[in-house]
């Protein structure tokens, strides 16, 4: 299995979002030190086929804090918000910038930006001290503390944002306008932009004046990775590379382009003058001939779920195959068949371990689907979040336990009832129905199909909508939609496991499984 890293995350989360405002932007400017990029910084090996490698950035510390900086009791409560409250009202106050030295301190994991920490608004530090000559606050708007649209509402009326409104987890610009402007108003004709730098994957955004616009961009460096930058109609396209240097080519580049096409309803230039980018792992699945889930394969996905999982850098993964025409052909049958009830008992225990950690994952699971995808492939693909399926009639999507005399565990079902709903599920269960592309994507089994070649690049535009979204108010959305059904499992896991045992090492179903293992052997011959 792989799992190829991915891009940069541009730390600036809260640029003054109003043209009234373009001091204030131009005072944080001139004290923003940049993060240099450097190209693979590490490779970590993990057991078995699992690469693991990722891009880091590498630059200056930020500017010390101003005397009397951040409150303790904020500190205490919440690191990285005091950091930004610090660098903030730093830059605010027009502190000097300190001097770069040479063999600059390098960005490791713990300096990198993190996730907007959920953190539910009333218990948020309430000592921050606002920054002199700060204006009205975002907070200070009716309710602007308590949702994420009522900061839209702030931002709307041209409030201006002061320290403390930088600690809301979702005051980022981008976040906001997305949902607020961008969703409805997308532009009238798709705007297509790609040179050998960067490639725009979708353009959100209106054309009128003194609209934002949001761009999410591939940077084909980076294989996986995902830009975004942001404008406002009529800006000085000049100051991108100063909000970005490291990203300085391809911000230009970029803004050549589909500003550029935009332009066409919107004025001369549009600038870009924010640049967040995010950090997508994409795995693929390296088990050769088939991706069957042996026992060492399903240890190794949950390795690395649980690795993603922790390194809040990450906020989402792609997860494909390596193999070619099979993205996954479901449980390997030599792992029960022939075995013994103990090793039967640890197998599906991973097996569980896995959909558990897939289903209620923190993080954007996107299953980009390139090849057959039966049974306990169904299973990987439904516990993600969006499916995209490339458009081939042999790649076939479903659960056809049925088929080899065994039965799908409830949970199993479960997920199934919830994605495709009742009767479908009844149906499709029992037939051990295998759909092919355009009736998986009726049925709902599957969101996308689109031709096999661009299945990455969807499966890429699908992550940056999802992760458009503010995480914590995602991730408590998922857990909301899945937690009554990974709970089912997690009270009768252990039931659960002996079911399985005793049903796999019953001598009939044995025999069932042989003979359809060695009905695959066959076919192949
Ligand atoms: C109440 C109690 C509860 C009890 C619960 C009981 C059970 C659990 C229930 C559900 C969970 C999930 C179950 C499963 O996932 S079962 C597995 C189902 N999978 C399949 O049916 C897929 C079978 N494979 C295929 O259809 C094809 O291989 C393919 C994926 C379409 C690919 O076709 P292709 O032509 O490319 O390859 P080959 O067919 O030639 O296969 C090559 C090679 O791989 C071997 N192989 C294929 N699939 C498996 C597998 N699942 N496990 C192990 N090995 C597999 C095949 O035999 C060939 O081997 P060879 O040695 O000849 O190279």
């Amino acid at each position: 299995m792989d799992l190829i890293h991915c891009c940069v995350r541009w730390p600036w989360k809260n640029f003054p979002t109003s043209k009234t405002s373009l001091f204030q932007k131009e005072e944080r400017l001139r004290h923003y030190n940049p993060l240099p990029l450097t190209v693979p910084a590490f490779s970590n090996r993990m057991p078995a086929q699992c690469v693991f490698s990722r891009i880091e950035g590498k630059g200056k510390r930020s500017p010390p804090p101003p005397p009397g900086g951040a409150p303790a009791k904020l500190a205490a409560a919440s690191p990285v918000a005091s950091r930004k409250w610090r660098s903030s009202a730093h830059a605010l106050r027009g502190a000097p910038r300190r001097a770069q030295t040479p063999g600059s301190v390098t960005y490791v994991q713990s300096n990198l930006p993190r996730r907007p920490v959920p953190r539910s608004p009333r218990l948020r530090p309430g000592g921050a001290a606002r920054a002199p000559g700060a204006g009205r606050t975002a907070r200070s708007h009716p309710g602007a503390a308590t949702c994420p649209f009522s900061a839209k509402m702030a931002l709307a009326s041209g409030v201006r944002f002061a320290p403390r409104a930088l600690l809301r987890p979702w005051s980022s610009p981008v976040e906001l306008f997305h949902h607020d402007r961008y969703r409805h108003h997308e532009p009238p004709a798709p705007v297509h932009y790609e040179d050998k730098h960067v490639s725009v994957v979708k353009v959100w955004g209106g054309t009128e004046p003194s609209r934002y616009f949001l761009i999410t961009a591939r940077i084909h460096k980076w294989p996986s990775g995902i830009l975004r930058l942001g404008g406002i109609n009529g800006d000085d396209i000049s100051e991108a590379p100063r909000v970005c240097p490291w990203a300085r080519r391809w911000v230009q580049t970029a803004s050549a382009g589909p500003a550029a096409a935009l332009s066409t309803g919107a004025g001369p230039s549009l600038p870009l003058f924010l640049l967040l980018a995010e950090w997508v792992a994409v795995m693929k699945l390296r088990n050769p001939p088939v991706n069957a889930l042996s026992l060492e394969l399903l240890t190794e996905l949950v390795i690395s779920l649980e690795k993603l999982e922790n390194d809040k850098t990450f906020r989402g993964i792609i997860l494909t195959s390596d193999c070619p025409r099979v993205f996954c052909a479901g449980l390997d049958l030599t792992e029960i068949c022939g075995r013994n009830p103990a090793h039967c008992a640890e197998y599906w225990k991973a097996m569980q371990e896995l959909w558990l950690r897939m289903y209620l994952s923190s993080l954007v699971l996107v299953a980009a689907i390139n090849g057959a995808c039966p049974a306990g492939g169904c299973i990987i693909a439904l516990s993600c979040d969006c499916r995209v399926l490339a458009d081939n009639p042999k790649y076939r999507i479903g659960l056809n336990e049925t088929l080899l005399g065994i039965i799908a565990p409830f949970w199993l079902k479960d997920t199934y009832v919830n994605t495709i709903g009742h009767r479908a599920s009844e149906q499709a269960l029992q037939l051990g129905s295998l759909f092919p592309p355009a009736e998986a994507l009726q049925v709902g089994l599957v969101d996308q199909v689109v031709p096999e070649d661009q299945v990455q690049s969807t499966a890429l535009s699908e992550m940056a909508r999802w992760l458009a979204v503010p995480d914590h108010a995602r991730q408590l959305t998922k857990n909301m939609m899945r937690k009554a059904t990974a709970d089912r499992l997690l009270r009768q896991r252990d039931a659960d496991t002996q079911n399985f045992v005793s049903f796999v090492c019953r001598d009939s179903i044995q025999k069932s499984l042989q003979a359809y293992l060695e009905k695959l052997r066959q076919r192949k011959g």
